[in-house]
């Protein structure tokens, strides 16, 4: 066990939505021996059933669509990291913004368990753009068959992290959620194995307040 050991064990915060793989629930989350915090802020205008999601086009996570965010910088606020960051990738000021997720992140090949800050934006100025990080694109939360009715795609799971399939629902049934998921070493030769991580070795995710949770 290490020093986040609190943070490892399904359950410990909130009611579990959903854990697994079933058969890989025997094996040991990974061990990490520092935490650095992140932020993510998804953008939706929820009378409209929409979503503005980025594709990221360098960096960690490249070729996939996202919600805006990074590393908090020192000496900053998670909020404030929240607010400038949208700022740099989506070119967005943030008016109206909410709390309502934290994930953890480890992965086999670094010491560094990730500590993400979830937010939703439903007030903002200006229009996402296009910047050096991100292309943002709206999407509709509605699923595919009715998402094509309003001329927009729907979410696309398949080009995203592949643990956000799992605690997309809890989001976007705006309950707050708290969850972990360990990612094994990409495996060589693998489609995505310039990729930093290789496939989900197991995780949880929980509805769960965020007020009992630490900043
Ligand atoms: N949706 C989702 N987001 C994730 C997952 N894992 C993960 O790190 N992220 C997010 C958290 C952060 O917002 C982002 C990683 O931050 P970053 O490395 O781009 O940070 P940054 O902009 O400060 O980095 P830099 O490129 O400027 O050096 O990816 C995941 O599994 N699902």
């Amino acid at each position: 066990m290490d020093q986040f050991a609190s943070l490892l064990a399904p359950g410990s915060i909130g009611s579990v939505h959903t854990e697994g793989p079933s058969n890989s629930l025997h094996l040991p989350w990974l061990t990490t021996s520092s935490v650095k915090q992140y932020t993510l802020v998804f953008p939706i205008i929820t009378g409209e059933n929409k979503i503005c999601l980025g594709l990221k086009k360098r960096g960690f996570g490249v070729g996939r669509y996202n919600g805006f965010g990074g590393k908090v910088e020192p000496g900053e606020t998670v909020l404030d990291a929240a607010k400038r960051e949208l700022l740099e990738e989506a070119n967005i000021t943030a008016i109206k913004i909410s709390s309502c997720g934290r994930m953890y992140f480890a992965f086999e090949n670094s010491p560094v368990l990730m500590d993400v800050h979830v937010y939703r934006i439903e007030e903002w100025e200006q229009e996402p753009e296009e910047t050096e990080e991100m292309l943002p694109k709206w999407h509709s939360t509605l699923p595919a068959a009715q998402a094509e009715s309003v001329f927009l795609p729907s979410i696309p799971f398949d080009n995203m992290w592949p643990d956000d399939e799992l605690w997309f629902p809890l989001f976007l049934a705006k309950k707050s959620f708290v969850g972990r998921v360990d990612f094994n070493k990409p495996v060589d030769g693998e489609k995505n194995s310039k990729m930093e991580d290789g496939p989900m070795r197991k995780w949880w995710f929980a509805e769960a307040s965020l007020d009992s949770m630490k900043a």
